[in-house]
């Protein structure tokens, strides 16, 4: 497979192992989080999530989901504490979802599938830059935050205003003051374990840290979200839709939580 990799039924998570080996190794994302097995560790910080709406860049489609960028070369956005040792800077966010409201996202509880999950990727800033940090192994933190249906979400409104800007892949429109802070559950309550880039390079490089509780979003804007489309303008019209990889095995790692 040329590294054309994406969901479909030749170029899907089943064969990324061809041109990733990685695919298949120790420490792979996602996974199924089980309440019940997960270690609850006294030792393990609040999250500090700090977010400066003016890092806001820009809104695209990269062919894969949709991203908003922000401007890292200062420490404006950033996680601290939590399950990490330093500071990190906030990157980008997307999301991941599914054809329908019964599944989508890339992380399960108990089984559970959420209709999307918002994923705000962070660097480790004891490296240069985001490609450095992306090539080691505590490079990355991510933070998940599941979507689950029920009131319209007015902060996820001013993404879906947007769409008709970056219907097709590698289109993209100036963004600007949009708080992350916006997106992220009342309460901060987290899983945490190693694991890997959930796309292809899929790096074994990132310390996921997984909201317990989810944020709202209508059955409405889940339906937007679907009028994105994979295709490039021009190309035949493929609809953006179960952009996931499903959970991975465990392979003996331990999953803790921050709370009992
Ligand atoms: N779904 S995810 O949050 O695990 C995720 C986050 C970021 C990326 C990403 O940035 N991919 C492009 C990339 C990866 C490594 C090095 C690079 O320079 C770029 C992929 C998946
Ligand atoms: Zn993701």
């Amino acid at each position: 497979m040329s590294h054309a990799w994406g969901y479909g039924a030749h170029t899907g998570p089943d064969k990324w192992a061809d041109s990733f080996p990685i695919a298949n190794g120790p420490r792979q994302s996602p996974i199924n989080i089980v309440p019940g097995d997960a270690s609850y560790d006294p030792a393990l910080k609040p999250l500090v999530l700090k977010y400066d709406p003016s890092t806001c860049l820009e809104i695209l489609n990269n062919g894969h989901s949709f991203q908003v960028t922000f401007l890292d070369d200062i420490d404006s956005s950033t996680l601290k504490d939590g399950p990490v040792l330093f500071n990190h800077r906030l990157k980008q966010f997307h999301f991941h979802w599914g054809s329908s409201d019964d599944h989508g996202s890339e992380h399960t509880v108990a089984g559970t599938k959420y209709p999307a999950e918002l994923h705000l990727v962070h660097w480790n800033t004891k490296y240069a830059n985001f490609g450095e940090a992306a090539s080691q192994p505590d490079g990355l933190a991510v933070v998940g935050v599941f979507l689950k249906i029920g009131e319209e979400n007015p902060n996820l409104q001013k993404l879906v205003d947007e769409f008709d800007s970056i219907k097709t892949k590698d289109s993209q429109c100036s963004f600007a003051d949009f708080n992350p802070e916006m997106l992220l559950p009342g309460c901060l309550d987290y899983w945490t374990y190693e694991g890997s880039l959930t796309t292809p390079p899929l790096l074994e490089s990132v310390t996921w840290i997984v909201c317990k509780e989810p944020i709202s979003v209508s059955s409405e804007q889940m339906a937007k979200f679907r009028s994105l489309l994979f295709s490039g303008e021009g190309e035949a019209e493929c609809c953006m839709v179960d952009n996931y990889r499903p959970p991975q095995p465990l392979k003996g790692r331990t999953v803790r939580a921050s709370f009992q």
